[in-house]
């Protein structure tokens, strides 16, 4: 094993020690109480009201495994709208089996793409944690003896992990719908987004343009958070081995949305090998999720949802164990916004189960954990598909298909993963810098400030944004309004970048998991609205240095000079007809970005 793996997997286990003990404590307790323990008569008949004759006889038998379902579908999202069909597929399945499950709670789920640059965005983060609570809404039924978790997109696989992990004494497989057919590609797509924002083309050409792009059912195809998710599910083996990037509507996709319920039901305490989710994902599980995210070059959201994902277990992690695993991993796969591939073709090209093999060849993932594949780990290096139409697994080659795509461990696209931790007198702040051309991987240049992303596009469209620069764009962290994405400023800045600037953002604000080509500080720590921030010192042309490779976040004005200033106030104006007043208690709640960003925390 290297290393590295085992120093970073030794620290998260040493520091967290006492709350992961008492967190097995808890699963244990809770493992040992027989099902339905509590429960009156009338209290069961309610849950069996609406079961067919052959469920209820069943479910009264009390032998068999009863099965909840979570999902976050809706028609709306076409991310979601696969999920659709799911539960009556794993209901028949479990049945064929002498088995139940009920459609235990629907989740909310919103799309960061129809937010993007609205007020709405302020919502997206705190969904999260609303997720993970509405899935303990759905189990606290407490008839249930292990749960299939059915979503996709950025939110809602971070919720349903953290809910998952409230209930770590039970069982989970997670059961993804897969992504829409290859449409515009990402590349042409953000061309155009560039074109329009110069005055270029017009809305009717970039509404045909993104409609072209955005055209089925199924997930986006870039590497964003929910694709990001997808591969995390499988580093962590919470899925059926191989189903992330499979199609929504083919018969593959049916086989491993029935093998899902299949393995569930062998996690279960009346299945041949028990395993609660809250021993399945620990430390190492952890690890080996960070190590596939680095790999790849996953979303940045994931700085937020693995330590708020870890704190569910009972585990701290830290931006420091990330730049240390970040070191020592290189960058085995580029697939938009770090190369032109989409997730289509990185799946071609051997996808996930390509980048874990090379990891795990190399000591770079640990093979000791438990999965839902009763062969562990390894099962996640081979692709699913049908022969004669039964689900089997086969060996991927041992050279790459598509050296631009996926690369041997040897031969990789970088030595460094591209994720970087900064710091310096204005806190800590996450650079993901492989979209980001090395020649911009540094800066120091005066500071143009905003306190929202509508005042920093407004100074673009007014032709205000002259010479070298770094944005500066605060009060978006947790506590100030949700930490929203800030993605509606990237083709903005890429165009000044395109025309000779040297520009750079910096915010306490999150960026979309496709990212973008200009060099950004994101999740700065602590935030603006926060007492001991320096980002709110920031004044209109202080000069800010930043420095990928000397890992340097500096505003260069003396501690003098910044003792004298007065924090900047966050504007008050908050947009009536989004909800957000009422999301204040997140809003007060919220943990900094680098512990998760979340309101819920396990003690
Ligand atoms: O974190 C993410 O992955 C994003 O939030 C993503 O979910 C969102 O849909 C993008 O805003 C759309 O990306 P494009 O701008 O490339 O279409």
């Amino acid at each position: 094993m290297h290393p590295q793996l085992e120093a970073v997997t030794e620290q998260i286990q040493q520091r967290s020690l006492t709350r992961r003990a008492a967190y097995l404590e808890k699963i244990r307790q809770a493992a040992e109480r027989p099902r339905q323990q509590g429960l009156s008569c009338s209290n069961l008949a309610h849950v069996m009201a609406a079961e067919s004759e052959q469920e209820r006889l069943i479910m009264r038998s009390g032998g068999a495994s009863h099965i909840a379902i979570i999902s976050s579908y809706n028609d709306m999202l076409s991310a979601h709208v696969p999920l659709a069909d799911y539960p009556e597929i794993l209901k028949k399945t479990l049945l064929q089996r002498g088995a139940t499950a009920q459609f235990a709670a629907g989740v909310p789920a919103m799309c960061d793409g129809v937010t993007q640059g609205t007020a709405a965005m302020q919502l997206s983060l705190f969904s999260r944690d609303l997720i993970a609570q509405a899935t303990a809404i759905g189990l606290s039924h407490g008839v249930f003896d292990g749960a299939l978790y059915l979503g996709v997109c950025d939110k809602i696989v971070p919720g349903l992990l953290i809910g998952a992990l409230h209930f770590g004494h039970l069982p989970a497989v997670f059961v993804p719908a897969g992504p829409m057919h290859s449409g515009l590609s990402n590349p042409e797509k953000a061309a155009i987004r560039e074109r329009y924002a110069r005055g270029e083309v017009s809305r009717d050409e970039l509404l045909t343009a993104e409609l072209a792009a955005y055209h089925e059912a199924g997930t986006c195809t870039f590497y964003g958070t929910a694709n990001t998710n997808q591969m995390l599910m499988e580093a962590m083996g919470l899925h059926v081995p191989g189903s992330a990037f499979v199609h929504p509507q083919t018969l593959l996709r049916t086989k491993l949305t029935e093998q899902a319920a299949l393995t569930l039901l062998e996690l279960t305490k009346q299945g041949e090998r028990y395993l609660p989710v809250g021993l399945q994902i620990n430390a190492k599980a952890l690890v080996n999720g960070m190590v596939a995210l680095l790999a790849t070059s996953g979303s940045t959201n994931h700085g937020l949802h693995l330590p708020a994902i870890a704190r569910a277990a009972g585990y701290e992690l830290r931006w420091e164990d990330f730049a240390q695993l970040a070191q020592v991993v290189p960058q085995l796969a580029k697939v938009y916004p770090n190369g032109a591939a989409d997730v289509n073709q990185f799946h071609a090209a051997g996808g996930v189960a390509w980048v874990l093999r090379e990891l795990l060849h190399e000591g770079l993932l640990h093979a000791d954990v438990q999965t839902a594949s009763a062969q562990g780990i390894s099962a996640y290096t081979q692709e699913a598909y049908l022969n004669k139409e039964q689900l089997a697994w086969r060996d991927l080659p041992d050279t790459s298909p598509a050296e631009n795509i996926v690369r041997v461990f040897t031969e990789p696209f970088a030595q460094h993963s591209g994720w970087h931790l900064l710091q310096g007198n204005l806190g800590r702040a996450m650079v993901k810098s492989s979209a980001v051309k090395p020649e911009f991987w540094s800066i120091k240049a005066p500071a143009k400030v905003f306190a929202s992303e509508q005042a920093a596009a407004e100074a673009y469209q007014a032709g205000t944004l002259t010479g070298d620069f770094v944005m500066v764009v605060r009060f978006q962290g947790p506590r100030a309004n949700g930490m929203p994405e800030l993605h509606s400023l990237m083709p903005l800045l890429a165009n000044l970048q395109q025309r000779g600037q040297r520009v750079a953002l910096v915010t306490d604000g999150r960026l979309s998991g496709a990212s973008g080509k200009v060099l950004t500080a994101l999740h700065v720590t602590p935030e603006a609205a926060t007492e001991k921030s320096v980002l709110s010192l920031i004044q209109n042309d202080d000069l800010i240095h930043l420095d990928v490779e000397a890992n340097v976040l500096q505003l260069e004005v003396t501690a003098e000079e910044l003792a004298c200033r007065q924090p900047a106030k966050q504007p008050t104006d908050e947009p009536f007809g989004y909800g957000l007043e009422l999301f204040k208690a997140q809003r007060q709640l919220a943990s900094p970005a680098d512990q998760g960003a979340s309101l819920l925390t396990e003690e």
